[in-house]
């Protein structure tokens, strides 16, 4: 249904928007959000993010705000070296990469004249506001109703343009949200066999650990849908991470071979172009294997990094780099439970400092940001608070009045 979305309303008409469902989308692009959300098409532009807002016929408003974040070119100056030996199965000596060596390309601090380069932030963030969706429900199951609606339309129309879907999965409970896929109407809807399964990061683990994201993958989802084995695009090396994270660029550039995968430059560098990424959030603010303030953040050409210290267990992982989530279709946030609240809220609503939100950072370049959120998580938002200029000085007013003006005055 219609519906005044207050918290957008003009400066002083203050009210309580409550929390259970709200669609937001961006810069006039359709989201594939789930058909049974009423979708508005009032856009929100802040300096970080822009945004739109409506709401469902439970006649609950919400919507997000983020970052006012301006970045710097990446640079230069960290090298700490530390070697991680280890032993591996067999008892050999094995020698992990280290983050000096990885990224030796990041730390020249001269430039070509042998001058000393400006010392500049490491963290890159876009210019200008980005076009995001955001969807909020009342619990876990709605959540998992709602991403597997919109999983279901992406694999439809990419099969349909290109015969594959690709999918991207993350660790954590973000697999939990995967349950409303294996049960109907989708079940015996979707075109299985046309699947092919990537992962976000992988913990260097065998595949067969409890630790191990393809393990939990299996267990939870893909052991209940008949996604052919071939098509598990998995790591095969867990010994040493630089390796494993050669190997699985190296299978992800096989699959571009075999034209399963499409590419697309970001930031002047080849990158794939998965048609879903799924992530999860850390409460730090972590997506995939890509850690607050961590180098391999900053990656501009690899596709997979290798991460030898995890701040979160187990330490050592492999992660998609930044630029080559970025390249996707389609990604989506998935955040569940009151333990997310605040990251949430420091990621819609708190300028962070350059690198220190990693999911501020998620930006895809020539695709679709969607969030799926529920209650719980979204219950430090201060939506109340988002038509104060004072409290929000970086929401953008003069495009909250084209907006109105574009639906009516219905935000
Ligand atoms: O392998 C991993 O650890 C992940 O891919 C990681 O990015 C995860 O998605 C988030 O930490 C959220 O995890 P939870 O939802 O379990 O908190």
């Amino acid at each position: 249904m219609a519906f005044s979305f207050s918290a957008y309303a003009a400066p002083g008409a203050v009210s309580t928007p409550r929390l259970v469902e709200s669609v937001a989308q961006g810069n006039g692009t359709q989201s594939a959000l789930p058909s049974r959300l009423s979708y508005g098409q009032n856009i929100v532009k802040f300096p970080g993010f822009v945004c739109a807002a409506s709401v469902n016929e439970v006649g609950e408003g919400s919507s997000n705000a983020a970052p006012p974040r301006r970045g710097r070119p990446k640079s230069t100056n960290s090298s700490t070296t530390t070697k991680a030996v280890r032993k591996n199965a067999e008892g050999k000596r094995v020698v992990d990469g280290t983050a000096s060596d990885e990224y030796a390309h990041m730390k020249e601090t001269e430039n070509q004249n042998g001058k000393p380069k400006p010392a500049v932030h490491l963290f890159e963030y876009e210019d200008g506001p980005w076009p995001c969706s955001v969807s909020i429900v009342p619990h876990l199951h709605d959540v998992a109703e709602a991403v597997a609606d919109y999983i279901a339309r992406i694999s439809e129309e990419s099969i349909k343009a290109r015969g594959y879907f690709s999918i991207v999965l993350s660790g954590g409970s973000l697999v939990k949200a995967l349950s409303a896929l294996v049960k109907e109407p989708h079940a015996s809807k979707l075109n299985w066999s046309k699947w092919f399964v990537f992962w976000a990061d992988e913990r260097m683990v065998p595949i067969s650990h409890a630790d191990s994201n393809y393990n939990d993958a299996k267990h939870e989802f893909l052991s209940k849908v008949p996604i052919p084995d071939d098509n598990l695009v998995t790591i095969d090396d867990w010994d040493v991470c630089s390796a494993a994270a050669n190997g699985y660029e190296a299978r992800l550039k096989e699959m571009v071979k075999r034209k399963i995968l499409h590419t697309t430059n970001v930031n002047h560098h080849k990158f794939p172009r998965f048609d879903l990424v799924l992530l999860g959030i850390g409460p730090d603010g972590h997506v995939a294997s890509l850690f607050p303030n961590s180098l391999q953040l900053a990656e501009t050409k690899k596709w997979v990094v290798p991460i030898t210290k995890s701040p979160k267990p187990p330490s050592r992982r492999i992660s998609l780099s930044l630029p080559c989530i970025n390249g996707a279709a389609h990604v989506a946030i998935v955040v569940v439970g009151s333990s997310k609240a605040e990251v949430l809220q420091r990621v819609f609503e708190r300028p962070a400092l350059p690198g220190a939100l990693p999911a501020q950072l998620v930006r895809p370049r020539h695709g679709e940001l969607a969030w799926f959120v529920d209650k719980q998580a979204a219950g430090r938002l201060s939506i109340e608070h988002y038509n104060d200029p004072k409290k929000f000085p970086f929401l953008d007013w003069s495009s909250l009045k084209e907006a109105k003006e574009s639906t009516g005055n219905q935000i």
